[in-house]
């Protein structure tokens, strides 16, 4: 895998239309997201097409509902041959565990290869502050990713998303096999926007991380295809 092939770009944009040319514009791009704005409006078209193209899809629709409906969800997802697809860990172990196996079920069936379930363990646009007074858990964040982190693992899914401050810890933890998705990733030419818990994209791989997703710093850049390539340098340099 190069280093490229370690950077995930969001299709966040409100269609299919603005999607493809965003994936015409960047070429060396090989692993894509898919997530909740460009379904919402334009539904599974665009993983046809990124599936024609070649590209590796992140099916980022962070499920998250009692356990028959996360199924069924993932189930769905399953059978469009997507890499990986999103749930939020708090939806627990029964909901994650039959997620799992109704996702590994549905792409036998379909002749497809599984796709690796992965859980979000605290949003990336979250820090200690909201965690403790907005959603009132006690634990320190760390502490909260990893029990996230933990209950994922035992739930037999194939990795987390989580922020880069918490990746260390991860990996640490939760062995080399572990995926660790992580977004809240700044080179350091690049606003934060509103994301909290942030890293540049060398500090991100150091700390463990298995992949990048990054997206504003290249799709509202200037030159997309510069900032990409700005950021596979620094990452070759690194
Ligand atoms: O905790 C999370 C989970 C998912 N995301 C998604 O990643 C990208 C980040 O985009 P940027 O433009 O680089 O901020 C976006 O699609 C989020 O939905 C996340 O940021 N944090």
């Amino acid at each position: 895998m190069t280093t490229a092939d370690r950077v995930i770009v969001p299709l966040d944009v409100a269609s299919e239309a603005e999607a493809i040319a965003l994936v015409q514009t960047l070429p060396a791009v090989t692993f894509w997201k898919v997530g909740l704005e460009l379904f919402v409006s334009s539904g599974p078209g665009i993983l046809s097409y990124l599936k024609d193209q070649g590209k590796r899809i992140f099916l980022d629709l962070k499920f998250h509902d009692i356990p028959n409906t996360l199924a069924g969800a993932c189930r769905t997802a399953a059978g469009y041959g997507v890499d990986l697809i999103t749930v939020h860990a708090p939806a627990g172990k029964t909901a994650l565990q039959m997620a799992q196996q109704a996702a590994v079920a549905a792409a036998t069936a379909a002749g497809l290869s599984s796709p690796n379930l992965i859980a979000v363990t605290l949003l990336t646009s979250l820090d200690a502050r909201s965690l403790a007074f907005e959603l009132k858990v006690s634990l320190e964040l760390s502490d909260y990713a990893l029990q996230m982190a933990l209950l994922a693992q035992e739930s037999g899914l194939a990795g987390v998303v989580c922020s880069p401050h918490e990746a260390a810890l991860l990996r640490r933890t939760c062995g080399d096999d572990f995926l660790l998705v992580c977004p809240g990733v700044r080179p350091e030419w690049a606003t934060q926007g509103d994301q909290r818990r942030v890293m540049t994209p060398a500090q991100a791989i150091v700390a463990g991380a298995s992949y990048l997703v990054i997206g504003r710093p290249i799709t509202a850049a200037p030159d997309p295809e510069a900032a990409f390539n700005r950021i596979c340098q620094e990452l070759a340099a690194s």
